[in-house]
């Protein structure tokens, strides 16, 4: 099981992330309590190691931005989290996460008309901002089968209780969590470590 670690802003938390695990460590560059500038995502990423993805997470981007920012942090996988189309990922470029955020009405057949290498972010409608909002969107809303699950994470109100459930329930590519491991708004390492471990199955 993948595990994307995502809002990281401080070195100390993305040693405990990869130490544990992690696969894929995210930069919201975004608008959120959570945003880094291109320069932070820089001098983060010197902690990471090549075995480990970067990925920048954006909301409606320009393709100029992202392209820079790949550049500049420098960065494996690019999150799209905005209303980006299927042509606009395609001309991109570069490895996606397409997120979809689950509501009532959600439409998922769009899921087919991104290209095949697209990975998908099922992740609960934000607050506050368009993502990492800490909730959980209906899982019995959808039908795992009729999703390509070896290209999905599971996001959305993710913590140590209930990852394993969403393995189980899913069986998907990855999951992704972000505020299920902070305390009091901040990053906790002790729970980073421990989501990990539930999550790979190795607790
Ligand atoms: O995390 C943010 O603050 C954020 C802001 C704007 C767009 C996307 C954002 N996060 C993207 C993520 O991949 C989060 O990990 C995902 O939404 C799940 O968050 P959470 O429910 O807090 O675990």
């Amino acid at each position: 099981m993948k595990v994307k670690i995502c809002g990281l802003r401080h070195k100390k938390d993305i040693e405990a992330a990869v130490e544990a695990g992690a696969d894929y460590i995210g930069f919201v560059f975004a608008k959120s309590r959570r945003q880094v500038s291109l320069e932070e995502a820089h001098d983060l990423a010197t902690v990471i190691p090549t075995s480990v993805k970067t990925v920048g997470v954006f909301v409606n981007p320009s393709m100029a931005d992202v392209l820079q920012a790949v550049k500049d942090v420098p960065l494996d996988i690019v999150q799209l989290h905005g209303q980006e189309s299927p042509s606009f990922v395609e001309t991109l470029g570069v490895p996606v996460i397409k997120a979809i955020t689950l509501s009532a009405g959600t439409d998922l057949s769009t899921v087919s008309l991104y290209p095949k290498n697209v990975h998908f972010l099922l992740d609960a409608p934000g607050s506050a901002y368009e993502g990492g909002s800490g909730h959980v969107f209906d899982w019995h809303a959808i039908e795992p089968k009729t999703l390509p699950m070896g290209r999905v994470f599971i996001a959305g109100g993710l913590n140590i209780e209930n990852v394993h459930q969403a393995v189980i329930y899913f069986d998907p590519y990855g999951v992704d969590v972000s505020s299920g491991v902070e305390t009091d708004g901040q990053k906790d390492v002790s729970k980073i470590m421990r989501f990990i471990a539930e999550a790979k199955g190795d607790k």
